[in-house]
């Protein structure tokens, strides 16, 4: 298979044997979207669909598009061409069916906002009409600090809060609302492995339990292999589509980057070699014969 010959389609729930939950509509429809600024075209021939319970990994070096195309998703970057549905519709900003966890950035320590209201401006935060009765909101408020472990600290300011702690927030934020879709910009970076995995198992608890859709950019499949169904690849101006084992392979990878990159599995873990030096940042990578991580 080549991935210059494009890529390898929308990984069809027909096609993976999945449950009827997982035969229903597409959440998200992508259909051959190209996405650039000015003369500039990052990665173009990109179709996927992504249905309720998925996981989708956007992995790709630094600058090669990754939150470009959650914006484009969120509807606040226009595509170059190709079209994106959500639920059926045209994408559009603001769409309440959509959760966002944007790149992580620390609150200013002066933020006077307590956990517990900032978890509320997900419910009713950026919406028109009558806001929940307050006691509902209360209990749903509480119920979302216990999920994301965050209680103790419920009536605290966030800017007083650990970067860590902030991001289970973050995360609380973009579940409490009724969101179809979940998008988030490398949530795990900068967690202790002992967060990523609470924050990963927090994302795919919701995925199963609510059949939401998620779409997760990653620096390292490694810590979501495990969830992934699909993996959409963007490099070199392409943009690859497949299972995890489809993408995955020295051939597929060498072709995309059109250099050797050999893809080595070991107890688990997926170690790709022989990156061009640009391409680093994605990937749990080998160590150099010294010893250093490149
Ligand atoms: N509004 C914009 N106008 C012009 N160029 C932009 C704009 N937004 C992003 N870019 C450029 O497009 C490229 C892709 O940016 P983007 O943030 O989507 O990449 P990325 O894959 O998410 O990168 P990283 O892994 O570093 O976060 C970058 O070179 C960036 O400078």
């Amino acid at each position: 298979m080549s991935a210059a010959a494009g890529m390898m389609g929308p990984v069809t729930a027909e096609a993976a044997g999945r449950t009827p939950a997982e035969l229903a509509p597409p959440v998200l429809a992508i259909r051959d979207a190209a996405l650039g600024y000015g003369d500039r075209l990052l990665w173009s021939g990109l179709t996927l669909d992504v249905r309720p319970g998925q996981f989708v990994a956007i992995l790709g070096p630094n600058g090669s598009g990754k939150t470009s195309l959650l914006r484009a998703v969120l509807g606040t970057q226009a595509l170059t061409s190709g079209s994106i549905e959500i639920l059926g519709e045209p994408v559009r900003r603001g769409h309440r069916s959509v959760g966002y966890v944007p790149q992580q950035h620390l609150a200013d320590r002066g933020t006077p906002l307590r956990a517990r209201d900032f978890l509320a401006l997900g419910i009713d935060g950026t919406r028109f009409g009558l806001p929940l009765p307050s006691r509902d909101r209360r209990r749903r408020v509480d119920a979302m600090l216990d999920t994301v472990d965050a209680r103790a600290f419920g009536r605290t300011r966030i800017g007083s809060l650990s970067g860590g702690e902030q991001q289970r927030l973050r995360i609380g934020q973009a579940l409490i609302g009724d969101s179809r879709l979940l998008l988030c910009d490398e949530p795990l970076i900068s967690l202790d492995l002992h967060q990523q995995r609470a924050v990963s198992d927090l994302i795919d608890a919701s995925r199963r339990d609510h059949d939401r859709a998620v779409l997760m950019i990653t620096h390292d499949v490694n810590p979501v292999l495990d969830m992934v169904d699909t993996v959409v690849y963007l490099a070199n101006g392409q943009a690859l589509v497949g299972s995890v084992d489809d993408v995955f392979t020295s051939e597929v990878l060498s072709d995309l980057y059109g250099t050797p990159v050999e893809v080595i599995r070991a107890r688990g873990r997926i170690i790709v070699v022989g990156l061009p030096d640009h391409a680093h940042e994605g990937h749990e990578h080998a160590p150099h014969h010294d010893g250093a991580d490149h």
